[in-house]
């Protein structure tokens, strides 16, 4: 049996996932964490879930719940997965981040503090969006030059990282396979007398409502005709249900920083 604990477990992911631990087979809930101060500490970590009680209380202690755990899964904000991430590898326990919004350094400080153990750090979680990466950079290498690349993401009003870390993925992904520098080619503003159009930048938007769970859609657009690849999510089931799968994969790897790619075999 697999003893995972959550971090974040009082928010939108945080309860999907105690949910998808407990439907997973091989698994067992081991702890629940939230930031100290946080209304639901004290609490049963099922209530978040719709479980009812489960008999694991929320705790803001991390070196506890880290102790208690083989692999923590953290859904909350790049600063917290980099201290959960430097308190796993002091205790060689596995980890799974899905917080998004990390900077280049931040990325390189979690691939530095993963030396020691094996952690899985990926924007998306869900099978369907990795997928859609593999196909992208097929498309992006066979198109090449000629088709101008835009990206959009909708997400609900409460996301806080723009734009989304999957949208920044694709991006890369599209960047990469027609040998461009992301950082270099991304373009997240236009307004005014901007100019005609680079051949090279890729267009990246945003768009914050509701309740969207999430969705992406990457444009080629030709000379006539264009392509679009999308994906909806529907609910946030696949993300939890994903990072589960990545917490049974990470166990006994080799340390080091993997995606979702090497959970799901796409490499
Ligand atoms: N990789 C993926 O597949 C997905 C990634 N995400 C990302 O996951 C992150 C969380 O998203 P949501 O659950 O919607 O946000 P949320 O705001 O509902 O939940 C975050 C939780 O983390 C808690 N938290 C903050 N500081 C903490 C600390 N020091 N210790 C313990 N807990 C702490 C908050 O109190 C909150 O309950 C975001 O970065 C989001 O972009 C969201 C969905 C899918
Ligand atoms: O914050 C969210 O909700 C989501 N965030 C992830 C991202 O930033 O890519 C993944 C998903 O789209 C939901």
């Amino acid at each position: 049996m697999i003893k995972i604990a959550v971090c974040g477990a009082a928010g939108r992911m945080g309860g999907r996932i105690i949910a998808a631990i407990k439907e997973a087979e091989g698994v067992e809930l081991s702890g629940a964490l939230e930031r100290p101060g946080h209304p639901m500490v004290g609490q049963d970590a099922g209530f978040n879930a719709g479980l009812g009680a489960i008999g694991v209380a929320i705790s803001d202690d991390l070196n506890v719940v880290v102790d208690g755990c083989d692999a923590l899964i953290d859904f909350t904000a790049p600063k917290v997965s980099l201290k959960n991430l430097e308190a796993c590898a002091l205790k060689r326990k596995s980890i799974v981040i899905g917080s998004t919004g990390f900077t280049p350094e931040e990325r390189a400080l979690a691939a530095e503090l993963a030396k020691d153990i094996p952690a899985v750090l990926a924007p998306n979680m869900s099978v369907g969006v990795n997928v859609c990466f593999k196909v992208l950079k097929d498309v992006a290498r066979t198109l090449g030059d000629n088709f101008d690349v835009e990206i959009v993401e909708l997400h609900h009003n409460k996301k806080k990282d723009s734009p989304s870390g999957t949208a920044v993925r694709m991006g890369e992904v599209v960047a990469e396979a027609l040998g461009r520098d992301y950082n270099e080619v991304a373009n997240y503003h236009r307004e005014g007398i901007c100019g005609e159009r680079t051949r090279e930048e890729i267009g990246m938007q945003t768009v914050r409502g509701g309740d969207i769970v999430g969705e992406h859609t990457v444009y080629f657009i030709g000379m006539g005709e264009r392509i679009e690849i999308s994906h909806r999510a529907m609910s946030r089931d696949m993300f939890s249900r994903g990072s589960v799968r990545a917490a049974q994969w990470v166990v006994g790897k080799a340390p080091g920083l993997y995606d979702m790619q090497d959970v799901l075999g796409l490499r």
